[in-house]
């Protein structure tokens, strides 16, 4: 087993020495410039250095030039790869620096194994000209101006590279903030317009759309948990005769009153929606029949003492009319419910208004007790 040490300042290119060579039972060490080599070979005595020849702080024709200067590296071999430097000169530099081979890269992988095999078999001692050798200054130093060269060409190409890589990583930044920036600004258009299109315009109140959505929601809801659930259709009584007396504004005032107060006058969970016109719908999830009727009754006696005034002058009292329908077995469609109130409403209207009716068919589903006279 021999210990190799692969010098390159690319991590690729010593990724393929390393792959080449791994399994052939020998002990593979890495370095990343010429430096770092020099003290890890003073440490380990590789048998062989493979380095590349442009590399930053120490170049390959130096390393293998200082290599020499330790006498426990004796023995040590160095093959030096190289894409740039093929010229006349640079092959005599490595005989001058007693390189055991120049190899082109890219390099052949049976070429490679081939070269560094003999290498390893090798026992002589390296040769490499004393410092001062007339011609081993020379081209040395042509050799090494033409590296510094290279090497300064390549550290301006990758600060250039560098600068785009910034440029562009902050335009892309840039580009994702104003991405998410317009993202939420959709987002929050959307939920506006679709809370809008919930809502009435007049009283703030949820509209009709709204109703059958939730309605929907609350009826399988109701189903599934085995609960009751109970809607009051409410109209204003009369409410015609306000507008036709006080003038439309005055109406619309009553409406936005009469919202007002049903908003305040119900629970949480509870849903109040205006139905159209004078009409408004009262969801009660959890709410029995009777509960939600006794509730409307409560509701319609506050009613009675809101005190509206439009522009100095006091309108007249609102009464309500208020359908009761509830969830039956039979009843579990928005439709069904929602006409089973009107059917209670018509007969209040019938009957005289400014009260609340259970609707009919309630009666023969579900026994009540027997103080609910006011059954439509
Ligand atoms: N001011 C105002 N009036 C509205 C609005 N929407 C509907 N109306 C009016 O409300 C009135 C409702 O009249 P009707 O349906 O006859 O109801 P009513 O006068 O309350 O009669 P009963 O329900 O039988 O007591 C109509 O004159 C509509 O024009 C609105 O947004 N603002």
């Amino acid at each position: 087993m021999h210990t190799i040490l692969i010098v390159d300042d690319l991590p690729a290119n010593r990724e393929f020495l390393i792959t080449l060579l791994r399994g052939r039972g020998h002990r593979l060490l890495e370095a990343g410039d010429g430096v770092e080599a020099l003290e890890i070979a003073r440490r380990e005595r590789p048998k062989l250095v493979i380095a590349d020849i442009v590399m930053p702080r120490l170049d390959g024709y130096s390393l293998a030039r200082r290599l020499a200067d330790y006498p426990q590296l004796r023995e040590t071999q160095v093959i030096l790869c190289s894409a740039a430097y093929d010229e006349k000169e640079a092959r005599a530099l490595v005989r001058h620096c007693g390189v055991w081979r120049l190899l082109a890269k890219p390099c052949e992988p049976e070429l490679v194994l081939d070269v560094v095999e003999q290498a390893l078999r090798e026992t002589r001692p390296r040769e490499v000209s004393p410092a001062g050798t007339p011609v081993t200054d020379e081209q040395l130093g042509v050799v090494g101006d033409k590296l510094h060269q290279k090497i300064a060409e390549l550290e301006r190409l990758q600060g250039e590279l560098e600068r785009r890589v910034e440029d562009r990583t902050r335009e892309l930044q840039r580009e994702v903030r104003e991405r998410q920036q317009a993202q939420q600004a959709l987002d929050a258009a959307n939920r506006r317009l679709r809370e809008e299109s919930l809502r009435d315009g007049l009283t703030g109140l949820y509209n009709r759309r709204c109703l059958d959505e939730v309605l929907q929601r609350e009826i399988a809801q109701a189903v599934r948990h085995e609960r009751s659930l109970s809607l009051l259709l409410i109209d204003i009584d009369h409410f015609k005769q306000c507008n036709d007396r006080f003038g439309h504004a005055a109406g619309d005032a009553m409406l936005r009153a009469v919202s007002t107060h049903l908003r305040a006058a119900f629970r949480e969970e509870d849903t109040v929606c205006r139905y159209g016109g004078d009409e408004f719908v009262v969801l009660m999830p959890g709410t029995t029949p009777v509960a939600a009727r006794d509730c409307a009754d409560r509701l319609r006696s506050r009613m009675r003492e809101l005190q509206i005034v439009q522009e100095g002058s006091a309108l007249p009292p609102v009464t309500l009319s208020i359908g009761v329908a509830s969830m039956t077995t039979s009843r579990r469609s928005v439709t069904a419910m929602l006409q089973a109130a009107d059917r209670a409403l018509y007969r209040v209207k019938q009957a005289g208004r400014d009260q609340a009716q259970l609707s009919s068919d309630y009666m023969a589903l579900d026994l009540l007790p027997p103080h609910s006279a006011a059954l439509a």
